[in-house]
């Protein structure tokens, strides 16, 4: 599986109101190739059956689900996971979910938090936030500079965070980004048919 293109990703409070599967899965026809689900709440049963849901249209449409924090929910699903610097192990995600899963891992602006997610078996490295973030502004910084030292110091590929617009992400994917993650700006819309023609624009970057 290629890891390149949109990487979209779901915000409990921006889909409130019944807009999480329509705005997931019209990102997913605009051409997100991974989406994750992305829920801060300890609702349990609502994360299962939202997770679930997505899986489905995750699979319908040909591309990677990915939860966000919980490695249970990922291995009762069988399906990827993104990990923070507080989230768990890598190495363990990796042993308990497998050699296929796809597994991302937060590295923040620093290089040395890449080379240990790779060591522990990370299928991807995020960095970020490149530019200021409607949804986490208390984020660290990262600079461009630093996806040129990570293209050239690393095989995996490299996802780009933060304040990610289709003004912003044609300079992350020129500088060596492999996937754009995005939320305010694909999620933040009127319509589900604007926010496929957003995924759709995004998308076109990778062309
Ligand atoms: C693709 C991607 N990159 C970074 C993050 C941030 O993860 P984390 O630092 O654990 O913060 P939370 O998202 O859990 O608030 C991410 N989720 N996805
Ligand atoms: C979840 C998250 N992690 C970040 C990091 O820098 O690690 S920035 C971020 C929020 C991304 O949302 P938006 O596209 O709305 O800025
Ligand atoms: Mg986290």
């Amino acid at each position: 599986m290629s890891l390149r293109g949109l990487y979209a990703i779901t915000d409990t409070p921006l889909l409130a109101g019944g807009k999480l599967l329509p705005y997931a899965e019209a990102a997913l026809i605009g051409g997100a190739r991974l989406l994750q689900y992305r829920d801060k709440s300890a609702d349990t049963v609502r994360r299962f059956d939202e997770a679930q849901a997505l899986a489905e249209l995750c699979q319908r449409h040909g591309a990677t689900l990915i939860i966000n924090d919980d490695l249970e929910l990922a291995a009762r699903l069988g399906v990827g996971l993104h990990l923070g610097q507080t989230d768990g192990s890598l190495a363990a995600a990796r042993a308990r979910l497998g050699a296929d899963a796809v597994i991302g891992g937060t590295c923040h602006a620093q290089l040395e938090l890449a080379e240990r997610a790779v060591a522990e078996g990370a299928s991807y490295i995020a960095f970020g936030r490149f530019f200021n973030s409607n949804t986490k502004p208390g984020a660290p910084a990262a600079t461009v500079e630093l996806l040129d030292q990570a293209r050239t110091r690393f095989a995996q590929p490299i996802v780009a965070i933060g304040g990610v617009t289709l003004e912003t992400a044609p300079g992350l994917i020129a500088r060596g980004a492999s996937m754009v993650a995005v939320i305010h700006a694909l999620f933040a819309a009127d319509s589900a048919l604007e926010v496929q023609d957003r995924a759709r624009a995004f998308a076109a970057l990778f062309d």
